[in-house]
């Protein structure tokens, strides 16, 4: 009998782990976007868990970086909510967004100083690393993304996927637990689109960082995503995990094939 309650005992404590590995990140509830009378985004409503990977697709104009302005405070929602962490972005952005790290559009920095410099006036600025810790905080940054040795090199000598990486530096300064990267392959050539690759794969993975990445490029976030949001014309129009596709990458194409043509 002992016996049977200590395995019982083991069985719920295991469920009981697995529940606690499915801690909610990110809640998109009902979000609807109208500017000047146009319906940008309706009633959009997904959950990212921790440690997941997820792939935000959708076509040219679809909505992307209007979720994304919203997810990270930059413009509100006509309707609905975005929880963070437990929190409400609206009501409570800096709370909301303590752990958050992003980089929407493209990552801006001065050219004429050089990553280093850079990354050491933004840690001040809105990192809340403490001043002490504000230069080995950016030395561990800049080694994480591989640019170690180009730190006190210009910005204006680094190529589009150097700035991409110092992009993502920028985002790990405040050490988040979630990164939100959108089109983070604009413009990257094979080589560059690599390295972010490996790069979101390893953080992920040792880091335990959970990753939203939004893309038009159903190619550059198949190797890195396992699961997916589409959205076409600011709506969803398939969620769901890899698991719940086939075992070929041409069954995640058909869908987005097929929700291009709805
Ligand atoms: N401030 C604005 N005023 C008017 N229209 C807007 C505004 N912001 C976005 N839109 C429109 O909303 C739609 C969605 O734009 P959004 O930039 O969110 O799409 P996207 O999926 O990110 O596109 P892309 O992949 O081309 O970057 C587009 O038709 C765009 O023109």
């Amino acid at each position: 009998m002992f016996i049977l309650f200590l395995y019982l005992y083991l069985i719920i404590s295991l469920l009981g782990g697995v529940t606690v590995n499915k801690t909610k990140i990110l809640e998109v509830k009902n979000i609807s976007k109208n500017v000047k009378g146009k319906k940008i985004l309706d009633d959009i409503s997904f959950d990212l868990f921790a440690n997941d990977i997820c792939g935000f697709l959708g076509p040219n104009g679809s909505g992307k970086t209007t979720l994304i302005r919203i997810l990270t405070g930059l413009i509100h929602p006509t309707k609905g909510n975005v929880v963070i962490n437990g929190t409400d972005v609206n009501t409570s952005k800096r709370q909301a967004l303590k752990h958050v790290g992003a980089i929407v559009e493209s990552p801006i920095f001065f050219s004429y100083m050089t990553g280093k410099q850079n990354l050491i006036n933004l840690a001040r600025i809105t990192s809340g690393v403490g001043e002490r810790n504000v230069k080995d905080r950016v030395k561990e940054v800049l080694k994480i993304v591989g640019l170690e040795n180009r730190g006190d090199d210009k910005v204006d000598s680094y190529s589009l996927g150097m700035k991409q990486r110092l992009g993502i530096a920028q985002a790990l300064l405040g050490e988040p637990q979630f990164i939100i990267l959108d089109e983070p392959s604009n413009g990257l050539d094979p080589v560059g689109m690599k390295e972010l690759r490996e790069l979101i794969l390893a953080l992920n993975r040792k880091n335990g960082i959970t990753f939203l990445i939004s893309s038009h490029l159903i190619k550059e976030l198949e190797m890195v995503c396992k699961s997916w949001v589409m959205i076409n014309k600011g709506k969803i129009t398939w969620q769901g995990k890899d698991t719940e596709l086939g075992s070929t990458n041409e069954d995640l194409e058909q869908k987005f094939i097929e929700m291009m043509t709805q």
